[in-house]
């Protein structure tokens, strides 16, 4: 957005960041975002920050995202994703911004009947996690029927991976990453031994997962023409962000591989409980509506994942 030309304000609590991410966003757009550290369900700093900007519309990406926890701490992923949202809606009409882009999922899809997956295909949460996703995009609903002013735009990632192509940004999970991407990084920089692939006996091309992964940045695009939509008067809209392109488990493992020179120890295991076999995007509607499609392919993702990984061995603040 700031390589776009537009002002940015950002609002975090660091709950899942570093300080560190601003200088590296300085060095990458040489501008630095004006910047809040603080819970989005701060009502008091939401009204402080809304009274002394000049804000013209939000993107929401704060929140809590890992589906095996959501299940251990339902509360928690309500609370901040939910409350959150309430809180951040709430401040928003009282200072009258009605543009509001959302982090939603595919997750929202379940597990899909058939694939690739379109917008208008029926959703249904198998976790908690999925649940605020599902509920949050209720209240936005709710929110354009109580003020038809509003435009919103719900974005729904399918997997981001990757990271900038500078090195400088991407990827430092708290902790043992629970994601593919993250832990194939770590075993081939040496940081952890071997990866569990779980499942090699669903019913995709080599038995594993297959999933829609999507560089960073052009997730990162996709919410520049966004924000360019509902800032040029554009209606509400729903669309999926991935590639349209579905890879194996065993697929990313053979492209890191090609990508890094190194060897991705793997072991096949058993399922994952909550996994579903396939998921990948119909693209269509972003294409139309938004002009916007992703441009970088699985070795894109690889090569600058890797590129991040070996110019941050242990992540941003270590591992
Ligand atoms: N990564 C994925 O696979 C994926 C897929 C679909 C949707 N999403 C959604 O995209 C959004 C961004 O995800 P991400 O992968 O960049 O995760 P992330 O954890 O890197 O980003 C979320 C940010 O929110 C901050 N945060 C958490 N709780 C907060 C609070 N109470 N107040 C203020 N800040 C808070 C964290 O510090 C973090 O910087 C999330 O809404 C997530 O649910 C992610
Ligand atoms: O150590 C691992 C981690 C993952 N996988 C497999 O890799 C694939 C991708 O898994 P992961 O990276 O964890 O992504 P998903 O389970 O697809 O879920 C991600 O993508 C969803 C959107 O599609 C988001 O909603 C979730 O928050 C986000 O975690 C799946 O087949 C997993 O079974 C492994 O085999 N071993």
């Amino acid at each position: 957005m700031l390589d776009a030309g537009y002002e940015v304000i950002g609002l975090d609590d660091l709950s899942n960041s570093s300080i560190l991410v601003l200088d590296r966003i300085a060095a990458i757009t040489g501008k630095k975002p004006i910047f809040f550290q603080g819970d989005v369900r701060n009502t008091a700093l939401l009204e402080q920050i809304f009274a002394s900007q000049e804000i013209s519309a939000i993107v929401h990406f704060a929140a809590l995202k890992a589906v095996g926890e959501s299940v251990v701490k339902p509360l928690d992923y309500y609370n901040v994703n939910v409350g959150g949202l309430i809180a951040l809606l709430a401040a928003a009409r009282d200072a009258n911004v009605k543009r509001f882009i959302f982090s939603s999922s595919a997750t929202v899809y379940g597990n899909p009947a058939t694939v690739p997956v379109r917008e208008d295909f029926p959703v249904n949460a198998t976790n908690p996690y999925g649940r605020t996703k599902l509920m949050s995009e209720e209240i936005l609903h709710d929110m354009e029927l109580a003020n038809p002013e509003w435009q919103i735009g719900y974005l729904r990632y399918f997997n981001p991976v990757g990271a900038h192509a500078s090195g400088l940004l991407g990827e430092s999970p708290k902790g043992i990453p629970n994601n593919l991407f993250p832990y194939v990084a770590n075993v081939a920089i040496g940081n952890l031994g071997s990866l569990k692939v779980y499942g090699s006996d669903y019913a995709t091309r080599d038995g594993t997962g297959v999933r829609d992964y999507i560089h960073v940045v052009d997730l990162a695009q996709g919410h520049v023409k966004a924000i360019d939509h509902v800032l040029n008067g554009g209606p509400s809209f729903t669309v999926n962000l991935g590639t349209g392109m579905g890879y194996s488990v065993l697929e990313v493992v053979r492209a890191y591989e090609e990508a890094s020179g190194r060897v991705v120890k793997h072991e096949l295991v058993g399922r994952r409980p909550g996994d579903i076999a396939e998921c990948y995007a119909d693209v269509t509607l972003a294409s139309q509506l938004l002009d916007w499609r992703a441009k970088r392919g699985l070795m894109d993702m690889c090569r600058d994942s890797w590129r991040w990984q070996t110019m941050n061995p242990n992540g941003l603040e270590g591992i």
